[in-house]
């Protein structure tokens, strides 16, 4: 394979001359004023040597991306029982979507998708009061990316998204009508709303996806089992997307997470962990010129899940 440093340079210089580079999230000031011409990308690899290029020292919204960190906390919480208030499968729905909520029984159907983070949010504070969440994610992530203290919650975001985020609190409404939100809204969406607004840079944020691509460990110290890992990017594979989910496994076959800032952590099991981040988003709500450059990598580098191997 040829030099992966150079291909992520070449990468990089091929997505800023890029024109078409989609839409900038409106919905909150922090994210509206962010340029549209940034771009970041990060590689980890299995043996922890680290590629990077562009931008990828800034550090940007990581938004629905948390919802993995999320989904792990909460599963080291309270195991399998997790499901039995939250669906395994794709939405094939945007990710703020309200519609299957009704005849679903207020049962999420995937994570990964608005309402299915907000029930796991709330699944955290049956055991912890917000401020000790919001922490314990805090530190988890900073854990898990090596970083002592420069990962941090952007409060102009947080208090941003609260001030918009009229459809999280109908689904959350709508869910606690059903049975599926047992904490005060107000509180489950303060925390929610903290976790959307954890900020890092591709780097970090490549760094903190190390416990998917093995079995679980990140420098000796397990993390997850190495099934959870696999169930993790299974999920992340089926549901990382939103509706947009099966056009990201057939154009770039990893298991992947985006969030509306503009960034996606990707998974090369055994392999590497890749962050990207460019602004601008396609009509899904997912990074349009990240989507570009990994599918550029994957070609490059062969790293599809669905690649033959051996
Ligand atoms: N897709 C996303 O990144 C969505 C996160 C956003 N903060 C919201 O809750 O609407």
């Amino acid at each position: 394979m040829p030099d992966l440093g150079a291909i992520i340079a070449e990468i990089a210089a091929e997505i800023q001359a890029e024109t078409e580079r989609g839409t900038v999230a409106s919905y909150i000031p922090p994210l509206a004023s962010v340029p549209v011409g940034k771009f970041g990308v990060a590689v980890v690899m299995a043996d922890g040597a680290v590629h990077a290029a562009g931008d990828a020292d800034e550090a940007f919204s990581i938004q629905s991306i948390s919802k993995v960190f999320a989904l792990t906390l909460a599963l080291g919480a309270v195991g399998d029982q997790l499901w039995n208030r939250v669906g395994r499968e794709p939405s094939g729905s945007a990710f703020n979507s309200i519609v299957q909520l009704e005849t679903e029984h207020g049962i999420p159907r995937n994570p990964f998708i608005n309402a299915g983070a907000i029930v796991v949010c709330d699944v955290l504070l049956g055991r912890l009061q917000p401020r000790e969440a919001i922490g314990q994610m805090l530190r988890f992530v900073r854990e898990l990316a090596g970083d002592d203290d420069t990962i941090r919650i952007d409060d102009a975001v947080a208090r941003a998204e609260q001030e918009t985020g009229f459809r999280n609190m109908a689904l959350a409404n709508y869910m606690r009508a059903f049975g599926n939100i047992h904490g005060e809204v107000e509180l489950v969406l303060g925390t929610y709303f903290h976790f959307c607004a954890l900020a890092m840079s591709c780097r970090q944020l490549a760094m903190a996806g190390r416990f998917l691509m093995g079995d679980g460990r990140v420098e000796g110290h397990r993390v997850v089992t190495a099934r959870r890992a696999r169930r993790i990017n299974a999920l992340m594979m089926s549901c990382g997307h939103y509706d947009n989910s099966g056009d990201f496994a057939y154009r770039i076959g990893l298991p992947g997470k985006s969030g509306v800032g503009g960034g996606i952590l990707a998974v090369a099991p055994g392999i590497a962990s890749i962050a990207v981040w460019s602004p601008g988003l396609n009509k899904e709500g997912n990074s349009h010129l990240g989507q570009l450059a990994l599918e550029r990598l994957v070609h490059r580098t062969g790293w599809s899940v669905f690649e033959p191997r051996g």
